[in-house]
C-alpha cells in the first residue's frame, strides 16, 4: 500500500480484495486492487455549469490492479487496449485519426481538451482508430473559427470511448515508472472490478498484426497537396515529378500531402501488395508508412520490404522505419512507455542540428543489431534511442518519428526533400 500512495499522488487507496501478484513482463505489480480518485474540478463536476454532453460513470481498470473512476463523454461500452500517454499540447483531432493508435487508449497529459472542437480539415484518416481517449477535463465550451462539431459529439458518433475526470498526472507517472499497461475502460456497472481486471490481464498488444485492419483494401491515387494557405516550406522543390508508391500500413494523410506538395505522383497500395506488382508499376521511389502495433508481428511486410531493397530508393516512416530495420537484418524491441508527443528533441548526426519532432511509437530499432554499412542518422536526445537510419548502398533512408508532423512542429519537413534528392540521384545514375 505504501507503494501505491507514493506513485498515485492525491489518491484515496482502498483495498477491495486480495489478488495474486501479477507480473506480465517481469514487473512486480501491486497485490491489491486500488481505487484511485482524482480531486474534483470545480467547473466540470460541481454542477455550477451545465455540461453540454451526456455523462455516465465509467472505470478505467489497469492490469496492475489500479482502478480509476471516471465520467464518459463518448461512446458507452467495455473496451480493452494498451494505455499510452501523449504530451502534445494541441492537435488532439490528428491524434484521434492517426491509424498508428489502433489498439491503444490515448491519455492526453494536457489537462484541458476539447476547446477547439473538431473540423473537417484536421483528419489524418477516414476514421478514429484508437480505442479510447482519456483526459483530465473536457472543455465546457468549444470555440474555434473552423469548428463544426464538439469533441463529445464526434467521439459518440464514431463509437469511440472518451472519459474524463481521472488523475491523468498520477496515471502518467505510473506509466513512466512501470511501463505501458493494458487497461479496460467500462461504463457497464454490472461488471465487477475483478472481472474487468481479469479482462485486462487476459490480453496483450504484443505479437498482434494490427496493420491489416487499418490498411486500404485496394490501390488508389493520391493528389491533394498541403493547402497553399498553410504551406510553410515552398522553397526547396525542383519542379520535377517523381512517381512514388506508398505502402499503407496505416498511413497518415499529411505524409501524402507533403509528398504531393514536393511534386510526387502517388499511388497508395495495401500492406499486402506484392513487391513484384509494385516494381511493375515502375516507381521512382517507395514509401513505407507509419502503422500500429508490433513490427515483429507482420513478417509478410518485412518480406515485402526485403524484396524491394536495393531495387528502388525507399523511405520508411515510423513503422516503415522499423520494418526497414528488420529487413536490413536488425532487431526491434518494445520500449518501456514509448514516445508520444510533439516536443521530442532529435539530433541529426549528419548536420549536428537538433530538430524538435512529433513522435508516436512504442517500438524501436536496436542499433547494435544492424549490419555494417547501416548508419544511424538521427538520435532521440531524451533517451539516446535510434531515430533514423540510412543505408546509402541501397538508397535507403528512414525516420522513427513524424516529419509530416500533424500534429507537431515542422522542423523535420526537410526529410521529404532528402527523399526527392535520393530519387533524383538514383534516376541520374541509372
Ligand atoms: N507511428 C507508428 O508508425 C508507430 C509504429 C509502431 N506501431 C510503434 O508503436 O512503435
Amino acid at each position: 500500500m505504501a507503494m501505491a500512495t507514493r506513485t498515485l499522488g492525491f489518491v484515496l487507496p482502498t483495498s477491495l480484495s486480495s489478488q495474486p501478484s501479477f507480473d506480465r513482463r517481469g514487473r512486480g505489480f501491486r497485490v491489491s486492487i486500488i481505487r484511485c480518485s482524482a480531486s474534483p474540478l470545480t467547473l466540470s463536476t460541481s454542477g455550477v455549469a451545465e455540461k453540454p454532453w451526456t455523462s455516465y460513470n465509467a472505470r478505467l481498470v489497469l492490469e496492475d490492479g489500479s482502478i480509476w473512476p471516471a465520467k464518459t463523454f463518448g461512446a458507452p461500452g467495455t473496451r480493452i487496449a494498451e494505455l499510452v500517454f501523449n504530451t502534445s499540447l494541441t492537435g488532439y483531432q490528428e491524434i484521434l485519426t492517426d491509424p498508428s493508435y489502433a489498439g491503444q487508449f490515448v491519455l492526453m497529459t494536457n489537462p484541458q481538451i476539447g476547446n477547439t472542437g473538431v473540423n473537417p480539415d484536421d483528419e489524418e484518416s477516414g476514421q478514429c482508430f484508437l480505442t479510447g481517449l482519456v483526459i483530465r477535463n473536457l472543455s465546457i465550451s468549444t470555440s474555434n473559427w473552423r469548428c463544426t462539431k464538439t469533441l463529445a459529439d464526434y467521439l459518440t458518433e464514431r463509437n469511440i470511448m472518451g472519459v474524463y475526470d481521472l488523475d491523468t498526472r498520477a496515471i502518467t507517472r505510473r506509466l513512466r515508472e512501470d511501463g505501458s499497461l493494458i487497461g479496460v475502460l467500462s461504463t457497464e456497472e454490472s461488471k465487477t472490478d475483478d472481472e474487468l481486471l481479469q479482462m485486462s490481464r487476459s490480453w496483450d498488444i504484443v505479437g498482434i498484426d494490427l496493420i491489416s485492419d487499418v490498411s486500404c483494401k485496394s490501390p488508389y491515387e493520391w493528389v491533394d497537396k498541403t493547402n497553399p494557405e498553410w504551406d510553410f516550406n515552398t522553397n526547396s522543390r525542383d519542379g520535377k515529378s517523381y512517381k512514388v508508391i506508398a505502402y499503407d500500413f496505416g498511413i497518415k494523410q499529411n505524409i501524402l500531402r507533403r509528398l504531393s506538395s514536393y511534386g510526387c505522383q502517388i499511388t497508395v497500395v495495401p500492406s499486402t501488395w506484392p513487391a513484384s506488382e509494385a516494381l511493375k508499376m515502375n516507381p521512382d521511389g517507395i514509401l513505407f508508412s507509419n502503422g500500429p502495433g508490433d513490427p515483429s508481428a507482420v513478417p509478410y511486410a518485412v518480406e515485402t520490404v526485403k524484396e524491394l531493397l536495393g531495387k528502388v530508393p525507399v523511405y520508411g516512416i515510423c513503422m516503415g522505419h522499423q520494418l526497414l530495420g528488420q529487413a536490413l537484418g536488425g532487431k526491434t524491441f518494445k520500449m518501456k512507455f514509448g514516445h508520444h508527443g510533439g516536443n521530442h528533441p532529435v539530433r541529426n548526426n549528419r548536420t549536428g542540428q537538433v530538430e524538435i519532432s512529433a513522435q508516436n511509437h512504442n517500438y524501436a530499432v536496436d542499433p547494435a543489431s544492424l549490419p555494417g554499412g547501416v548508419e544511424v542518422t538521427h538520435v532521440n536526445l531524451n533517451d539516446g534511442s535510434c531515430a533514423g537510419l540510412s543505408f546509402p548502398a541501397m538508397n535507403v533512408m528512414s525516420l522513427q518519428y513524424h516529419p509530416e508532423a500533424s500534429p507537431g512542429p515542422h522542423d523535420s519537413d526537410n526529410a521529404f526533400r532528402e527523399f526527392i534528392e535520393l530519387m533524383k540521384r538514383s534516376k541520374q545514375s541509372s
